[in-house]
């Protein structure tokens, strides 16, 4: 019973996307307040600063990072971009993968203005913000493919997509508990997108804690499977990934703005031995 449920859950999932709104989606969550560069406790300079360090700290190294259900985001890899010769952005939905491609093709129209998020990675690598110009050049550079995904087959990507022996770090931010219909789903997600990173490999991964719904656009409510702390950890731990760290975000009240439930946010850093 328990795998006819999943089964008819994720089905349910992927009919709401088809409702998600991009445009909405960066309102809500990536303007302010909750990605206000000017306040300490905002949640984007949170996020920004767990990449930064995680990217930065010396363990993370090879040739390609992949970003697991960018959506129509790019701030995931602004660190990242750095320490990488190649990073994939992937997405299951069109729309999405059109609002990045926008973006890396410079062409305008786009939904959001990265520029602030480009300064603000810069001044954490202790380079002026006007350097933002030289890193949106490096992204532009560095990400080579906007490609489609869905964490629930077996085989997340296109079988060509990857080199034999792997990625060499995944980063996935907000995605996989947002398109889970339950805890099982979630963990054998994570399983999945396992067998796409190289032995040794490193997984990067911030998520919702207590979500049970966010709006993806306006009357677009999409269900979410709540997570605590020791799930986390113990679906990291069943599908095979070794937790280097966990840190936890919790929000203030007025980074609840109605979009969503979400009570944390959590940060983690992982490795597949
Ligand atoms: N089967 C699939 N496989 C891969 N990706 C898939 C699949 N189905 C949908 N997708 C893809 O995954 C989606 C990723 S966006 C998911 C949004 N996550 C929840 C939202 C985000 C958010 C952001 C910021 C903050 N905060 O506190 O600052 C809180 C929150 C909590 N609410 C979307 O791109 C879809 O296109």
């Amino acid at each position: 019973m328990e795998i006819k449920g999943t089964e008819n859950g994720i089905a349910a999932m992927a009919a709401c996307y088809q409702r998600f709104d991009p445009a909405a989606y960066l309102q809500y969550n990536y303007t302010p307040p909750r990605a206000d560069f000017e306040r300490k406790d905002s949640i984007v300079p949170w996020k920004l600063a767990c990449l930064h360090r995680a990217f930065t700290e010396g363990d993370v190294s090879g040739e390609l990072l992949v970003d697991i259900g960018s959506g129509p985001t790019l701030y995931q890899v602004l660190s990242g971009c750095e320490v990488f010769k190649e990073v994939l952005l992937t997405d299951y939905l069109e729309v999405n993968r059109q609002e990045l491609r926008r973006w890396l093709q410079d062409e305008g129209g786009c939904g959001l203005d990265w520029t602030p998020y480009l300064q603000h990675v810069c001044k954490l690598e202790g380079r002026r913000p006007s350097a933002w110009t030289e890193k949106a050049a490096k992204l532009r550079h560095v990400i080579t493919d906007i490609l489609p995904i869905d964490v629930h087959s077996a085989q997340p990507l296109a079988p060509d997509a990857l080199p034999s022996a792997g990625a060499d770090c995944l980063v996935s931010c907000f995605c996989l508990e947002s398109v889970s219909p339950d805890l099982a789903a979630f963990t054998k997600a994570l399983g999945h997108i396992r067998k796409l990173l190289r032995p040794g490999g490193h997984l990067l991964l911030i998520g919702a804690l207590g979500e049970s719904y966010y709006f993806g656009g306006p009357g677009v409510k999409i269900p979410v499977v709540p997570l605590n702390e020791a799930q986390v950890c113990a679906s990291l731990n069943e599908s095979g990934y070794n937790l280097i760290r966990l840190e936890v975000y919790t929000l203030p009240q007025d980074m609840r703005v109605g979009v969503d439930d979400v009570s944390g946010v959590f940060f983690v850093k992982a490795k597949k031995e």
